[in-house]
């Protein structure tokens, strides 16, 4: 058995054993936060017409030859050209075609003058200078010529590439399905958060930290009813929701207790087995197995631990799952604002506070590192990874920090 192993041969296990879902069409305003499982060219011109970007008047550049700020040239208004209402008519010599921006250049026009250069009634313009030919017009095609690609495979499909889909008449597009995470927290000591406690028992919180890691990091979350530490039960209910969803994450149950049976089910169910457990602290005993295209994936009961291990384990496979190509975290120096002078023969991840004052990131480490501690996962947003033997680490130090949001800055 694979067991013991290096954090990140783990995450090569896990990670070589996802393939993206598949695709499927989706509305445009549904396909926020998916990814493009299509390249997107453009079917059309942006602009598809030549257009005016100001209000003014439409002229023929060449009749403001001789015009000057003594001696303006003045133009008859033939037409009224807003946007949306291309004018019918073909502009001659000293005419004007009153033109809203957006609007299609009239035939025969070169040159759009705004408003402010100019002087005029319903009937006449008066224009005080020469121009040159073509000024200020958008020209056909200018923004995406037609066949451009616009958009590739792959790209994250934001409110901007929304924007980009919509602007080339574009509905419907084909995404990458997001992943189904399937939530099962084990344990005897466990009841529901709305349900009384009993002495022994405490309110299951894995599920819905769990939940709401896998919904940040754009997975599907299912949770499940908690289960017994029952090796049966637990088998059971993990057999049949591998028949839908496409991850199972299971908290509890994994370590060397008497009633940590998660590992023997993963066994019991799995066509591969991964491993069981990783050189990190916390979360060491995390397991996990393949079944078919889905994995399952065993962290820690510890609150801290399975949180930090979802992080570290669960997020870049979902991401995958997703199509993304960048699945691990935005790495940055930051200056460290508290003292960790512990030094330990185990790699750690450090839960960790960071943020960006003037310049510079900052990172303060709370009190607790303990992986049974839940209260000081209360705003972390990073953490801080210590390979094994190194440290002591004091304030004022540079170290590395993983964040937990903030992909999109990746190059
Ligand atoms: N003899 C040894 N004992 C333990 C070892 C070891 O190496 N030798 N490893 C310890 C480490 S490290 C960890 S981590 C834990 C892992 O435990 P399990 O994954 O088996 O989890 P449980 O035993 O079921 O629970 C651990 C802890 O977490 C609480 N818990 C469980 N589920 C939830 C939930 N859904 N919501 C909130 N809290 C939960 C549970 O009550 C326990 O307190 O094993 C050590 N032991
Ligand atoms: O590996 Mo465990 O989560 O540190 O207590
Ligand atoms: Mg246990």
């Amino acid at each position: 058995m694979n067991t013991n192993i290096q954090i990140k041969s783990a995450l090569e296990m896990l990670i070589t054993e996802v393939k993206p879902k598949s695709p499927v069409s989706l509305n445009l305003v549904d396909a926020l936060g998916y990814v493009l499982a299509e390249d997107i060219f453009s079917p059309l011109n942006i602009p598809p017409f030549d257009r005016s970007p100001l209000d003014g008047f439409a002229l023929r550049a060449c009749d403001t030859l001789n015009a000057t700020k003594e001696q303006p040239t003045t133009f008859k208004v033939i037409d009224f050209a807003p946007a949306g209402k291309p004018s019918t008519k073909i502009l001659g010599p000293y005419q004007a075609i009153r033109i809203m921006t957006g609007a299609k250049i009239p035939d025969g026009a070169d040159l759009i003058v705004p408003f402010e250069e100019t002087e005029f009634t319903e009937e006449w313009v008066k224009v005080f200078k020469t121009y040159k030919s073509n000024s200020n017009i958008t020209f056909k095609g200018e923004d995406i010529k037609k066949g451009q690609r616009v958009l590739v495979k792959g790209d994250l499909i934001n409110p901007p590439e929304i924007g980009i889909l919509a602007s080339i008449g574009k509905n419907e597009v084909l995404v990458y399905d997001r992943p189904k995470v399937a939530i099962l927290s084990t344990g005897d000591e466990l009841v529901d958060v709305n349900q009384p406690l009993e002495e022994g028992k405490i309110p299951n919180s894995n599920s819905y930290t769990i939940a709401a890691l896998v919904k940040r990091a754009g997975g599907i979350p299912y949770i499940l009813p908690h289960c017994p530490d029952h090796l049966e039960k637990i088998t059971k209910e993990i057999s049949s929701t591998l028949k839908w969803a496409d991850i199972l994450v299971t908290t509890g149950g994994v370590s060397v207790g008497d009633k940590d049976y998660v590992m023997e089910a993963f066994q019991r169910i799995c066509d591969k087995f991964l491993f069981w457990k990783v050189k990190m602290k916390p979360g060491t005993p995390i397991t996990a197995a393949k079944y078919k295209d889905k994995l399952m994936i065993g962290l820690s009961g510890n609150p801290a631990a399975a949180f930090i291990t979802f992080e570290i384990f669960v997020k870049p496979i979902i991401k995958k799952f997703r199509g993304l190509e960048k699945i691990y975290p935005l790495e940055l120096e930051s200056t460290l604002l508290s003292n960790f002078t512990k030094v330990r023969n185990q790699n750690r991840f450090v839960r960790a506070i960071t943020y960006y004052d003037s310049g510079n990131f900052y990172t303060k480490l709370p009190d607790s590192h303990s992986s049974g501690v839940i209260s000081s996962l209360t705003k972390v947003n990073s953490l801080f990874f210590i390979p094994a033997g190194a440290g002591p680490f004091t304030e004022g130090q540079k170290i590395k920090v993983q964040l937990l949001e903030g992909e999109d800055l990746l190059p």
